[in-house]
């Protein structure tokens, strides 16, 4: 198979609700692929299942065989009273040699932070630490919930230009969840929208021109937006148009 992951009619419960439903979901090698939708539409309850950390309900998730994932979960509690520097950090749980962890400091740009403690750095600098430790197994794929979660628009623009370059780099395909609608519209090759299905996806250029996706996202409100959940099902497709269904924004 040429695709690393495959989900096919996944549905996902947590206790008596069913909180994704019905989603196909391919990534090609070297994709970037970006997951946008509502506070809680399931996106990272589908990297969580993606990955094998939520089972699937009904349907199938499909890896290609010996697949390397390197994962950055939304949230990432670090004691701050305990003691941890970086490079302790990028050990774990596997511990990595010293060139090792200089490499994957100085490809995401911070080299000079192997010394410091993990609690004491800035967000920027805490997610760019996080990268570097998912980059370690060099992995075929890189999933990222919301890594620029609290960044300042320079850091989040810094940070996906840093994603870019380590697919053009590596070769890695990117997965990655985020609310930042217009850095992700250009940092994309595929943006899917998520309400608990897949209701709108495509190139980042056809789904930012097509209506749905402007009633979706809301338009003349530099930037803000606010998504409704609907409670109607529909079938969806995978094209590279975008396949936008009737979601209702209120801004
Ligand atoms: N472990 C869990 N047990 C029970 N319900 C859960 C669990 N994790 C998530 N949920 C529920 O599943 C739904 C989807 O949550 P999820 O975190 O996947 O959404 P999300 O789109 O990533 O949200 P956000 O944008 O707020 O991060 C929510 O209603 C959430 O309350």
């Amino acid at each position: 198979m040429s695709e690393l992951i495959t989900a096919q009619g996944l549905s996902v419960r947590h206790g008596d609700t069913e909180v994704l439903h019905g989603i196909d979901f391919t990534i090609s090698p070297g994709e970037i692929v970006t997951v946008v939708g509502p506070n809680g539409s399931g996106k990272s309850t589908l990297v969580r299942a993606l990955i094998g950390l939520e089972p699937a309900a009904r349907g199938e998730v499909t890896r290609k065989p010996g697949l390397k994932i390197g994962y950055v979960p939304q949230k990432l509690h670090i004691d701050a009273s305990l003691p941890m520097t970086v490079r302790r950090f990028l050990s774990l749980p596997k511990r990595v040699s010293d060139a090792g962890a200089e490499a994957a400091l100085e490809r995401t740009g911070v080299p000079h932070l192997g010394a410091r403690q993990i609690a004491r750095l800035s967000g920027g600098q805490f997610q760019r630490v996080l990268l570097a430790r998912a980059l370690l197994t060099e992995p075929d794929i890189l999933i990222l919930d919301e890594p620029t979660q609290g960044l300042d628009q320079p850091g989040t623009a810094g940070f996906y230009k840093l994603i870019e370059e380590v697919r053009a780099e590596t070769g890695a395909a990117v997965l990655m969840v985020s609310h930042d609608l217009h850095v992700v519209m250009s940092a994309s090759d595929r943006v899917i929208c998520l309400n608990g299905h897949v209701c709108c996806q495509g190139t980042p250029k056809v789904v930012a021109e097509a209506p749905e996706y402007r009633a979706l996202f809301g338009m003349g409100t530099q930037g803000a937006f606010a998504l409704y959940q609907h409670d109607h099902d529909h079938g969806d497709e995978h094209t590279d148009h975008a396949t936008c269904t009737h979601e209702h924004a209120h801004v």
